[in-house]
């Protein structure tokens, strides 16, 4: 049985894929190495950044060290020139998006199908290097809404009204850039939010993009709070309530952490206070493969648990911490957690499960909650880049 492991000893000891396993042996020796040649070695700027390096990049980043003034050195530029400006960036201070993938650098070209993007046919750097915060939701017109909103309320040029699909030649996915502010959407549950966050996050490292934040704004049921609280998710947990994320990877299932960033929780915590009449939490979230018997429904077209079983689960689940339920934030936190991206999980509630199974909100109330998210995120990306003032 794989480990659970904490966001801070993932370097230590990551997951148990075969992958991950090599790089972190191949980081060891050479961190043997350096340690034994000091003179030929620039120490790294910050102890902090070194961790990181070796936490998100493995071996390759270990082999390039920092000189005085910023200068990079590679310890065998033949066989490992450094290859990315991200690498760079990342040395310099910053903190890049990660792809932990050997095969992808060996690619002359990567197409990020569902997307409709790719390398050769588009300047992703151009597009997207100046991305910083990427919010995630389910449905299209609602991230197209959030794009437009994020529009004004960054006082950008124009109405906004006109804004365009980047992924209009595919209809799997849509996707909005606002300034430094990508709103994407990644449809239902965790396979379809999978797919979406692989293509993304190469985007991003494609793009050269570091310092993202990125934050999934949803809707999901909540257990034993007012419908219409907005959760700030702690840690993301599975139907067990257990904080992990399963993925079968070939025949085998590899568990990795769904710890997200306590800090950001936190701040997006505080930034609500300021947002009178929305009650907002931050609790755990409950990840589930399944809108109706996987969340206990009676209302789906098959149910084999009585009532007082469903109630039993969602009290277990309550006093577990869970406060919330939806369908993607377990595979979510656990990729952008391996890939260096300070991630969110910030969801309003439309029901109370303990009270009820079927949503019965009138259109206008269902709007004006999925709008609750959008407005702590908008006000926290306006403060974020010094914007405060324009409060909404
Ligand atoms: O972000 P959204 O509101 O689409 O996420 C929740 C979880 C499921 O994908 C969906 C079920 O209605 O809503
Ligand atoms: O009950 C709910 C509501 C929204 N989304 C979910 O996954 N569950």
């Amino acid at each position: 049985m794989a480990s659970i492991l904490p966001a801070s000893n993932r370097s230590m000891r990551p997951d148990k894929n075969t992958y991950e396993r090599y790089t972190q042996t191949q980081a060891q020796a050479q961190t043997r190495k350096l340690k034994r040649k000091p003179r030929s070695v620039w120490r790294w700027r910050h102890s902090a950044e070194r961790c990181l390096l070796s936490r998100a990049c493995g071996t390759r980043l270990l082999k390039h060290t920092v000189a005085p003034r910023g200068r990079i050195r590679s310890l065998h530029p033949a066989r490992h020139p450094l290859r990315s400006f991200s690498h760079l960036s990342l040395l310099m201070g910053k903190r890049s998006v990660y792809v932990k993938n050997p095969y992808l650098e060996g690619m002359d070209e990567d197409i990020l199908y569902h997307l409709d993007l790719g390398t050769k046919t588009h300047n992703l750097p151009a597009m997207f290097g100046d991305v910083k915060f990427v919010c995630v939701g389910g449905s299209p017109n609602r991230m197209k809404a959030f794009a437009q909103f994020m529009h004004k309320e960054l006082r950008l040029e124009g109405d906004g009204e006109d804004i365009e699909d980047i992924c209009a030649g595919t209809d799997r996915y849509c996707m909005f850039k606002t300034g430094p502010v990508l709103s994407v959407s990644h449809g239902m549950g965790i396979p379809s939010i999978s797919i979406m966050l692989h293509e993304l996050i190469k985007l991003l490292h494609h793009a050269r993009c570091c310092d993202v934040t990125i934050i999934r704004i949803g809707t999901s049921g909540g257990i034993g709070i007012a419908p219409g609280s907005v959760v700030i998710t702690d840690t993301a947990v599975d139907s067990f309530f257990k904080p992990r994320f399963e993925q079968v990877i070939l025949d085998n299932v590899v568990t990795r952490s769904t710890e997200l960033d306590k800090e950001l929780a936190n701040d997006l915590f505080n930034c609500s206070r300021e947002i009178p009449n929305v009650p907002t939490l931050i609790g755990h979230t409950m990840c589930t493969y399944d809108f109706y018997e996987g969340q206990g429904r009676l209302d789906g077209a098959l149910c084999s648990f009585s009532r007082e079983k469903k109630l039993d689960y969602l009290k277990r689940a309550y006093r577990a911490g869970v406060r919330n339920i939806e369908m993607e934030s377990t595979v979510f936190a656990a990729m952008c957690g391996l890939c260096g991206l300070r991630a969110a999980v910030v969801c309003v509630t439309l029901l109370d499960r303990l009270e009820s199974d079927q949503i019965n909100l009138s259109h206008d109330v269902l709007l004006e909650y999925q709008q609750r998210p959008q407005l702590l995120i908008s006000n926290f990306i306006k403060k974020q880049l010094g914007l405060c003032d324009q409060m909404s």
